[in-house]
């Protein structure tokens, strides 16, 4: 396609940058009184609803952004990406993890090839293995059935996972099916994550799932060589073929490793890493803990927003309306970070996840034909469940700087409890907090309300709450393995909306290589000194300083580490 535009010289985008002086004349308060401005802003799907309402726009601020997604293309865009367009310009690929979830009988296509029979295959294959390891039909070298799995990856290889395994753990469906198993994951090389991902278990009953997409990172190929030696060292080395599997676009590089092609679960270069929970990379690791059974309503759950995304019309459409209101507060409102809040300790790791998703995804410097942006794209995304998130951080979100929040919450528990003598059950209390955050944030108190409260004088700028400040509702109907891919579909779709709409190119991530690049050099260095005595050369004055101090501290540990590796087993 021909180089286009940047989105910030369209008449759209000058528009809204003449609008926000409209909506800095507008407290919420006011906006929250227009009844039938709060209905259009709550858009229902599927049992789920989006209340936007509290967000610093009127219906005419949405009219406005719904223009400048045709500036930027936007159906044109999702076209592109639902028919397997290379729109992954710097890697030259398809970006099609909508394929991964999609039904037997759809045809996507990825350089003219249907890729759907494809995916069937691999889950075809996870299903048996799994079904396999689950029944104890396929045992360990000592004959013993693999009860307890442990997932070596990071980034993208890693974090999806976590998130739907977390967020599974008290389904009680899903609980039921994993009775009497563990899912583990280590991810980080830091040789604390291996001691506290072992202790406790059994090499005879326990498999390893390598999950690496390229299979070159270095973190995971040390802890997978690490994994290996514990196995074989308990077992003897032909015990690997029996308790390690892997799941890798680089087919190649697994068996090298030592790991059979049989056993090895393939995806595919038009899955980004921070795509990919809906591959092998999460579907085996959680169909091993969970049943294939349960993981494919997880899929259909993200498929049914797959379909959602790309056949409804942008002003009911949820990732739609979702990443235009990002778009909007970062670059507009000029907020640039946004707090994740489930209102569900089950999404505890979903903000993590997002973190990845979004900020690898649309923390970018360039359009995507390369010029450099005026303006900043991606969001700061962190977050933690309510309540805990309102005992820590909410202070500076009350009364400090202004952060746009997304409240999510579910209507059913997964872990009903009501205690008699209480006024509500658990979950209503709980609940009771993801209701009135919204309102505490976006009306605030004001200093006439306290002095009619005989708030003393000398406290009454203390306890004044300016309000105004914006955040979104997401009320699911419960959380189950189908709405968990709801969620999770949600969240990867509106992050293209910001992306595609910024003109960036949302799925490459050239960003994170350097420092990789630079702690190859490291590396080198510190073998060299360990090894030869050789002095630390070649850094700046500040890393060589750091580097002398780190070698002084820790020669001698390392020395009786070096001479007594062979022996050593965590
Ligand atoms: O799956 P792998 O190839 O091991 O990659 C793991 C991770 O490493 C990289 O640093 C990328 O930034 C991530 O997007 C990726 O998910």
């Amino acid at each position: 396609m021909a180089p286009t535009a940047l989105i910030c010289d369209t008449e759209p985008w000058k528009d809204l940058k003449e609008h926000v002086n409209q909506i800095n004349k507008t407290h919420l308060r006011d906006l929250m009184n227009d009844v039938e401005r709060c209905q259009s802003m709550m858009v229902e799907y599927d049992g789920m609803v989006l209340d936007y309402s509290r967000q610093r726009a009127r219906l005419d601020t949405m009219d406005k952004l719904f223009k400048l997604a045709e500036a930027a293309h936007l159906r044109q865009k999702i076209d592109r990406m639902y028919s397997g367009e290379h729109i992954n310009s710097t890697e030259n690929r398809s970006v099609l993890h909508i394929a991964l979830r999609a039904p037997r009988d759809k045809a996507i296509y990825s350089d003219g090839k249907n890729v759907v029979p494809d995916v069937w295959h691999v889950l075809d294959k996870i299903n048996d293995f799994s079904e396999r390891v689950r029944s104890g039909s396929w045992v360990g070298a000592t004959g013993k059935a693999l009860k307890d799995v442990v997932a070596v990856g990071i980034g993208g290889s890693f974090l999806g996972p976590l998130f739907v395994h977390t967020a599974l753990q008290t389904d009680p469906e899903a609980a039921d099916s994993a009775k009497g198993r563990q899912l583990r994951f280590l991810a980080n090389v830091d040789p604390v994550d291996v001691a506290r991902n072992i202790s406790g278990l059994n090499p005879e009953t326990t498999l390893v799932v390598v999950v690496s997409k390229t299979f070159t990172t270095d973190e995971t190929m040390l802890n997978a060589r690490t994994m290996r030696e514990w196995i074989s060292s308990a077992l003897g080395p032909q015990a690997v073929a029996k308790h390690m599997v892997a799941v890798s676009t680089n087919l190649t590089l697994v068996e090298k490793f030592g790991i059979d092609p049989a056993n090895t679960f393939a995806f595919w270069d038009w899955v980004g890493g921070r795509y990919s929970v809906c591959s092998a990379v999460g579907v085996l690791p959680l169909s091993l803990q969970y049943g294939f059974p349960i993981v494919e309503k997880f899929l259909n759950g993200a498929s049914n927003i797959d379909e959602h995304f790309y056949s409804t019309p942008f002003d009911k459409n949820l990732p739609v309306i979702l990443g235009l209101l990002s778009v909007w507060n970062v670059s507009f409102l000029g907020y640039p970070a946004r707090a994740i809040l489930p209102y569900s300790q089950a999404l505890e790791k979903f903000a993590p996840h997002i973190q990845q998703v979004s900020m690898e995804s649309n923390g970018k410097g360039v359009s995507i034909d390369g010029i450099p942006l005026p303006f900043e794209t991606g969001e700061i995304d962190f977050g933690e469940p309510g309540t805990n998130g309102q005992h820590s951080f909410y202070q500076l979100i009350h009364q400090g700087r202004v952060i746009p929040c997304d409240f999510i919450g579910a209507i059913k528990s997964q872990q009903p409890v009501y205690l008699k003598g209480e006024l509500v059950s658990n979950h209503d209390e709980l609940m009771s907090n993801f209701f009135a955050q919204p309102d505490a944030l976006a009306y605030g108190k004001s200093p006439e309300q306290l002095l009619h409260d005989n708030v003393p004088d000398h406290l009454i700028p203390h306890k004044t709450f300016s309000g105004n400040r914006p955040s979104l509702s997401l009320l699911l109907p419960s959380l189950n393995a189908y709405n968990i891919g709801q969620l999770l579909a949600i969240y990867e779709h509106r992050i293209a909306v910001e992306g595609f709409t910024w003109g960036i190119n949302s799925f490459d991530q050239w960003g994170v290589e350097l420092g990789k690049v630079l702690a190859t050099q490291v590396r080198k260095q510190l073998h060299l000194s360990r090894t030869k005595g050789e002095p630390v050369q070649s850094f700046n004055f500040s890393t060589t300083s750091l580097l002398k101090k780190f070698l002084e501290v820790c020669f001698c540990l390392n020395a009786a580490y070096y001479s007594s590796a062979s022996s050593q087993a965590y």
